[in-house]
């Protein structure tokens, strides 16, 4: 493996300086570092980032390879400026055993393009009635340490119970997909004046906090760390901040649509808007953008859905909630943050490779650090083409949007895995 040496880049929009990435770690850091053989990639105008991670990824493997792959996705992750994504376990066989996130975390490791961190499921089946074998998937080789029925709730509150009593022994946490099912009943867009309108049966924001609020005290009781995700209300975003001024080991994500798309988007019936949660209001935008700010949510999360044209070119009633996340996360946060560095890499790389629990991502760009980066370019502006994205599905919700920033570039432990914004493999 070649040594790479990056000239004149930005970290985190800091002064330009040179990286020197070899056997995997960045050995040196400083201006005027000698090529010494090493392959040299301009880093002219580029901002250096630490490799972002995903804690809320669907790779659709084992089950749907129509919609993804563990390939195509970890194509499309890398593209995004990601070097690891935790995959949800609502696949088919459901990422229940053993077995399957062995599976799961093999066929990363055979795509070599970002680390794939197995999410276990907390349920059989996700069925919601018996725990499934959390302490062998932590054991397994694929060592899970974040289990989730992401898709359903885990609405029963004695299971949840014992699932964070299970985790806490191996510092181990819950990933809440916070849906009353009693309160969603036919849901198909957010509680609200446009649902009235449009006549479609409303998923109300209590239906999400009511479960945040349950499970908060669930954890605080326990002593146990829970993580909520997809926040979309103004409402759970308080609830959160609460529970974190009373103790409570709560962390908490927002995807980036939930950051910029609103409930309006429904008058248009196309489905591609059509996701859980669902596109809320303004004023539940505004709150989580404060929220995020504050640090009151610790991470954006992609909730990468994607979905076979089958399941969502067809009626609102009958196409599938998800869109698609990976390739265009950056640019959206960008759009909404502005261009704050620091808090973009806590946000979208350190806090979601602490939560998760992986040691080699998430940390500070200095030398010795494992050589797990991305750059970008923030002045490019681009237009998002469904077609032109790596994923094997097309549900994004930007199609023909303008958006900030291109990712020119990313390196997994010191190999490129993007180049001049193309993939490697
Ligand atoms: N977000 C979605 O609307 N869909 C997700 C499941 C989920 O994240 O709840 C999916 O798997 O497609
Ligand atoms: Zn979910
Ligand atoms: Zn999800």
């Amino acid at each position: 493996m070649p040594d790479i040496l990056i000239r004149n880049a930005r970290v985190l929009g800091g002064e330009p300086t040179d990286l020197l990435l070899r056997d995997g770690v960045i050995a040196e850091i400083g201006a005027g570092l000698a090529a010494d053989g090493a392959e040299v990639v301009d880093g002219t105008g580029l901002v250096a980032l630490p490799g972002l991670v995903d804690l809320h990824t669907h790779l659709r493997e084992p089950g749907r390879e129509d919609a993804e792959t563990v390939y195509t996705g970890s194509r499309a992750a890398a593209l995004g400026g990601y070097t690891a994504v935790c995959a949800m376990a609502n696949t088919s066989p459901v990422a229940d055993t053993a077995g399957v996130v062995e599976q799961v975390y093999r066929l990363g490791q055979e795509a070599g393009l970002v680390d794939v961190q197995p999410i276990g499921a907390v349920t059989v089946g996700l069925a919601g009635e018996r725990l499934a074998e959390l302490g062998a998937m932590a054991d397994s080789a694929a060592r899970v340490r974040v289990f989730s029925d992401d898709g359903f709730c885990v609405a029963d509150p004695r299971l949840m119970r014992r699932a964070l009593e299970y985790v806490k022994a191996f510092d181990g946490v819950i990933a809440q997909h916070a849906e009353e099912p009693r309160l969603t009943q036919g849901a198909q867009m957010h509680e609200g004046d446009v649902s009235a309108r449009l006549g479609l049966t409303g998923w109300p924001a209590v239906a999400e906090e009511s479960i945040i609020a349950r499970d908060v005290l669930l954890a605080g009781h326990v002593g146990a760390r829970l993580h909520v995700c997809h926040v979309s209300t103004a409402g759970s975003v308080e609830i959160i901040r609460m529970a974190k001024a009373r103790g409570v080991r709560v962390t908490a994500e927002v995807t980036p649509h939930h950051l910029l798309l609103t409930h309006e988007k429904a008058e248009s019936y196309d489905p591609v808007y059509k996701v859980n949660p669902p596109l809320r209001t303004d004023a539940d935008v505004e709150a989580l953008r404060e929220g995020l700010r504050d640090g009151t949510i610790d991470i954006v999360a992609t909730d990468h859905a994607p979905h076979a044209a089958e399941d969502k070119e067809c009626e609102w009633a009958y196409a599938r909630p998800g869109m698609l996340g990976l390739e265009t996360a950056l640019p959206i946060v960008l759009d909404v943050l502005g261009d704050d560095w620091e808090l973009i890499a806590e946000r979208m790389s350190y806090a979601p490779a602490r939560i998760a629990g992986l040691d080699g991502h998430g940390n500070a760009i200095v030398a010795g650090a494992p050589a797990n980066l991305t750059l970008v370019d923030p002045t490019v502006r681009w237009s998002v083409d469904p077609t032109g994205l790596a994923s094997l599905s097309h549900n994004t919700p930007y199609a023909g949007m303008t958006v900030p920033g291109r990712i020119v570039a990313t390196f997994l432990r010191g190999v490129p895995t993007v180049l001049d914004g193309k993939v490697q493999k």
